[in-house]
């Protein structure tokens, strides 16, 4: 019998045997615990055999009791459970995201320069990559409760000195203490929900972690949008109002529980029983119970307890296969360039013809808000679709609104105005701005922006003038350097993007990317990685993972500028598309389907070469 068969049989005989009033089954513990669980499995395996056939030919009455087997089994904790994990998911979105709008005000309240703005954006990055790789220790030496807890602890102390900083020096201290919390957080939590939910609802509750990622980054934006009107010490409240969440996590947790599977491994085996009969409700536990404690003495047995787990995970195939599937996700979602195009976001809005330049802050929350409400289908669709095809589907149509993206730039840039006029500077510096003939030019460099008229829909009277050091909004000088002045006057300030009649293609590449990349490219690294690694190797194959996306996260963001300034930015998203083409020959051949599988049986997806794992259990 197939295994999806045989599983149809189990949840219909469960379910049926509820809905016929059986007495719940009474939890049994300790020793006698599983004679009693042996009795149950064979009374369910002689329900299975005599009843194989109804329950084959009633599709109807088997949907409807695998819903009522679903109901049953899934208690309300877990869910309780899931999303106080995933308040370590929003908080990795709110503080990555928060900077971008803190730093606007931060620049000017601190006289920040260009190299302190970096500090305080790539520090949290930085400190992020470290302490997820450390994560990778900590979690297996101590449990995951304790790091979330710890993850917590960072957070709510680290929003803290942001919020009170009198200096840059302490604001970039704030800053690494708030990294060293959402490295541990971005790898403990998946792993955590993975560990406590039932299988047929596993990838959607992690799923959820990367929907509250991305509310995180929306809610950020909009908090950015509301304190940006309040010149002084806004930035305090945008950086500080991230202790409440935290806040209310460390609470929780001290009242949830530790993951089941870590204290199976950990001996603590009543502890566990307890823990998982909770998470299960009135479900029998000793199948998986057993089935956990089986798969930790096989896996002992098998790849033995000496060495370095990194060691033995490269010296076994198949946690070497998961590690590479698993590393390889995380590297593709950072290539394929999400956050340079939701940091870019703004401009490319601004060039698709949206001209009030205080809607820009407005503009990025837009942006966030299309990836948050696009997780949310992907939490819709994983448990339908599986992994593989939603991670297939999404970076396809990634890969294509990437090329999209980059001949808006490309049509942008070939039909490019002229610079018709070359004012002198009154100060007479010397600037790189007047030696451009063309816009495209003056765009590609950051120092300049395009000072011009509109004669119906075409430029005239265009100058390439240095832009405000305080304000990409407006020129350092001449026509363009005071707002309100040059609107009046039916001018317009172009920073970063010329003003053609292709920049809706742009804009469409945006949307679409981002209605692509949200439901599966996003989420699928994260879920994918919580569930390929057997229990041994679960703590260290996510700290590297998640390393590996902290790593990439800031390669593509620090060469950005770069790779636009030599590529083109066309060049550049030609570049990401290029990428995410690799990535989806590296999932086609070497990703498999983990849907519905219990933890325990995934590691067999990988015995197979890398390039066949893809194959494997793909239904
Ligand atoms: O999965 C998340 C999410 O999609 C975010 O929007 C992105 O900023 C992160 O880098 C990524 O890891």
């Amino acid at each position: 019998m197939s295994r999806k068969a045989s599983d149809n049989v189990e949840y219909t005989l469960r379910s049926l045997s509820n809905l016929m009033g059986e007495k719940r089954r009474r939890q049994a513990d300790g020793s006698a615990g599983s004679g009693a669980a042996a009795g149950e499995r064979s009374l369910i395996a002689a329900e299975s055999c005599s009843s194989l056939n109804s329950a084959a030919s009633g599709g109807e009455l088997e949907r409807a009791a695998r819903r009522q087997f679903q109901q049953d089994e899934t208690p309300g904790f877990v869910y309780v459970v899931s999303v106080f994990s995933a308040l370590g998911g929003f908080l990795f979105g709110y503080d990555t995201g928060v900077v971008s709008g803190a730093l606007l005000l931060l620049k000017k309240e601190l006289n920040l320069d260009a190299l302190w703005q970096e500090l305080l954006v790539s520090s949290t990055v930085g400190a992020a990559a470290l302490s997820a790789l450390a994560g990778g220790v900590l979690n297996g030496l101590c449990g995951r409760r304790p790091c979330i807890l710890l993850a917590s602890g960072l957070f709510t102390a680290g929003s803290g000195v942001l919020a009170a900083a009198r200096d840059k020096e302490t604001l970039l201290a704030g800053r690494v203490v708030v990294g060293l919390g959402i490295g541990v957080a971005s790898m403990t939590v998946p792993v955590y929900i993975a560990e406590v939910a039932p299988p047929h609802l596993r990838g959607r509750l992690v799923t959820i972690n990367t929907l509250f990622i991305t509310g995180g980054q929306f809610f950020a934006s909009v908090v950015d949008g509301i304190f940006s009107y309040l010149a002084k010490d806004g930035w305090r409240y945008m950086l500080g109002l991230s202790a409440v969440p935290a806040v209310i996590q460390f609470l929780g947790f001290l009242f949830l529980p530790e993951s089941p599977r870590w204290l199976i491994q950990k001996g603590q085996t009543q502890r566990a029983r307890r823990i998982l009969s909770q998470m299960r409700g009135n479900q029998a536990i000793d199948e998986e119970y057993d089935s956990i404690k089986n798969n930790i003495e096989e896996e002992e047995k098998e790849v033995g307890a000496a060495g370095p787990v990194i060691c033995r995970m490269l010296t076994y195939p198949p946690t070497r296969r998961a590690l590479i599937v698993g590393c390889g996700l995380q590297m593709f979602q950072q290539l394929s360039g999400i956050n340079t195009v939701m940091y870019y976001s703004a401009t490319i809005l601004q060039m698709s013809g949206v001209e009030d330049d205080r809607l820009a802050i407005w503009l990025a929350a837009l942006t966030a808000f299309i990836n948050f409400i696009f997780t949310l289908v992907g939490v819709w669709l994983v448990e339908r679709m599986g992994r593989r095809k939603l991670t297939l589907g999404s970076l396809t149509g990634t890969a294509v609104a990437l090329i999209i993206l980059a001949s808006g730039f490309l049509l942008s840039a070939q039909v490019s105005p002229r610079i018709t006029l070359n004012p002198t500077d009154p100060s007479h510096q010397n600037s790189t701005c007047t030696k451009y003939s063309y816009c495209n030019g003056c765009m590609l460099d950051p120092d300049c922006g395009l000072c011009y008229k509109l004669n119906k829909s075409s430029v005239v009277e265009s100058s390439c003038i240095p832009v405000d050091k305080d304000s990409t909004m407006k020129a350092a000088w001449g026509r363009c350097s005071n707002e309100t002045v040059f609107k009046k006057e039916d001018l317009f300030w172009a920073y970063n993007f010329c003003p053609t009649p292709y920049s809706w293609t742009a804009l469409l590449g945006l949307i679409l990317y981002l209605v692509f990349f949200a439901p599966g490219m996003g989420p699928m690294p994260w879920t994918v990685n919580s569930e390929i690694y057997p229990l041994w190797a679960r703590s260290t194959g996510n700290a590297c993972s998640s390393g590996v996306n902290w790593v990439f996260n800031v390669l593509v963001s620090l060469t950005f500028l770069h790779t636009a300034e030599y590529l083109t930015y066309y060049g550049a998203f030609f570049l990401y598309a290029g990428f995410a083409a690799l990535g989806l020959v590296f999932i086609y051949g070497c990703l498999p389907e983990t849907k519905g599988k219990k933890l325990e049986e995934i590691e067999s997806l990988f015995e197979n070469r890398l390039c066949t794992c893809g194959r494997a259990g793909a239904f």
